[in-house]
């Protein structure tokens, strides 16, 4: 069977350093390159901290997919950025996997067009671990039975989009099922502006960023009485990559875009 060609973008990222780790270490992935905003020219053994490996830096997406001809982009940087990887590998014939977070719902709009269009799979997942997955769906079972619903999210104090990807996510597997309700008081007022967090469909979510975080998030919920949390927390980056390898397995034999990993795990 012919090697898997994978090109991560955000190489010398947090987890882009995993992402690259996994292409080098998975017998049927070939890393054929990275894209980085500087390194142009060097290989991936010559950066600190990297295994061996020849495969070459580059600083133009063109120049990249042209030369390499990827099957997959793993794209790991930031929104503006991501997006715009995205967008030109799907012009490319090349199928993105997608970590990074903070696309919005019109980015979405405009690559399910372009999935569409070109027939290439591609996945955006807010969150590649297979425990954060569980939470959300866990979290979307139990708001059949209680409409009230807070989200704490918590980061790394390196973390540059609030809310998280994974909160949005949850929020919105929520909303899909939870009868609409406003929370709290309805003459509730804010003394300190933010003091209530972010309001989803009228769920209310908080980000907390804090040095010696990783990833993590509890969803609260209450009724008469009771309360129920549902909590994962990710200690390292390690704990995304079996995500980002079934993402990689599966964008490869698909044709369509899709959001979130709950969508392809069984
Ligand atoms: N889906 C998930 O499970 C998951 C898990 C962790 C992080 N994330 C998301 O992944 C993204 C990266 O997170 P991180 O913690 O690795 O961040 P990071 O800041 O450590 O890494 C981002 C990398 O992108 C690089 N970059 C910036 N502009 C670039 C460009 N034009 N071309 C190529 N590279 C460029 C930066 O040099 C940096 O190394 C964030 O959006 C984060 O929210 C998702
Ligand atoms: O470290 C980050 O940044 C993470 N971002 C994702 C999010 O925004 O949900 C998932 C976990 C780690």
């Amino acid at each position: 069977m012919d090697k898997v060609r994978i090109i991560v973008a955000g190489p010398r990222g947090r987890m882009g350093r995993e992402a690259v780790k996994l292409v080098l270490d998975t017998e049927n992935y070939e890393l054929a390159g990275v894209l980085d905003y500087k390194n142009e020219g060097k290989t991936v053994g010559e950066l600190d901290g990297f295994p061996a490996s020849e495969a070459k830096i580059y600083t133009d997406i063109h120049q990249c997919f042209k030369e390499q001809n990827p099957d997959v982009l793993i794209d790991l940087t930031t929104p503006e950025v991501g997006m715009e990887h995205t967008v030109t590998a799907l012009e490319y014939g090349v199928r993105p996997v997608v970590g990074t977070t903070g696309f919005t719902s019109g980015d979405l709009d405009k690559l399910e067009g372009l999935c569409k269009q070109t027939g290439l799979g591609c996945i955006i997942a807010p969150n590649f671990a297979v425990g954060a997955v569980l939470m959300m769906k866990f979290s979307q079972m139990a708001a059949k039975y209680f409409q009230d619903v807070e989200i704490i999210e918590l980061h790394h104090d390196q973390k540059l989009d609030a809310p998280s990807g994974t909160a949005v996510k949850t929020a919105e597997m929520i909303a899909s099922v939870r009868e609409e309700k406003r929370q709290g008081h309805p003459n509730e007022k804010e003394t300190l502006p933010g003091a209530r967090g972010a309001d989803i469909d009228g769920m209310r979510v908080h980000s907390v960023r804090l040095p010696g975080l990783i990833a993590h998030q509890q969803v609260l919920f209450g009724s008469d009485g009771q309360t129920l949390t549902i909590r994962h927390d990710s200690y390292n980056r390690a704990s995304f990559m079996s995500g980002v390898k079934l993402a990689v397995d599966t964008v490869v034999k698909s044709s369509t875009l899709v959001y979130g990993l709950e969508n392809i795990i069984e």
